[in-house]
């Protein structure tokens, strides 16, 4: 999966550059977005994040996702992002577990429905 996003002040960290916090949720959210491919609901158990190079504000990256390897309800995920001369800034792996709609239910909201 592929996505293009540009971090603005919303996400400023030192001056210019995106708070670490904000690119690890870009990248857990990038996560997210890959399991509407998957076609089934799980939640983030582990994320890493390695931050290569600054990530800049106002400027365009190319984000890429993909299930490196699935063993029953794990999902292995790994992402990357590139600037636009194609050079790697951030990368991330996470564990995804496969969970029921009845996960969500935990929250209050009234998306998913309640387990008896
Ligand atoms: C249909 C279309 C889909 C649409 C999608 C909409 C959804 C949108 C969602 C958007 C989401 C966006 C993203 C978000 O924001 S998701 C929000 C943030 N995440 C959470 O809130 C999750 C909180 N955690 C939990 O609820 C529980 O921990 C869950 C349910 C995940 C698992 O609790 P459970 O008690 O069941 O399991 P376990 O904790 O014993 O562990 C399970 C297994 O994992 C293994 N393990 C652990 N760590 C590691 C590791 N580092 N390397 C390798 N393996 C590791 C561990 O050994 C065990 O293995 P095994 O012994 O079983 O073999």
């Amino acid at each position: 999966m592929r996505a293009r996003h540009v971090f603005d002040e919303r996400h400023v960290g030192a001056p210019g550059i995106a708070h670490g916090g904000a690119v690890a949720t870009v990248l857990d959210d990038l996560f997210g977005f890959l399991l509407y491919l998957i076609g089934e609901p799980a939640v983030t158990r582990h994320l890493e994040v390695g931050y290569r190079s600054p990530v800049l504000l106002g400027t365009p990256y190319l984000l890429e996702a993909g299930v490196q390897r699935r063993e029953g309800r794990k999902l292995f995920v790994r992402a990357q992002g590139t600037d636009e001369g194609g050079a790697a800034v951030v990368e991330a792996s996470a564990l995804f577990l496969v969970v029921g709609l009845e996960h969500f239910a935990r929250g209050g909201g009234d998306a998913a429905p309640v387990a008896p």
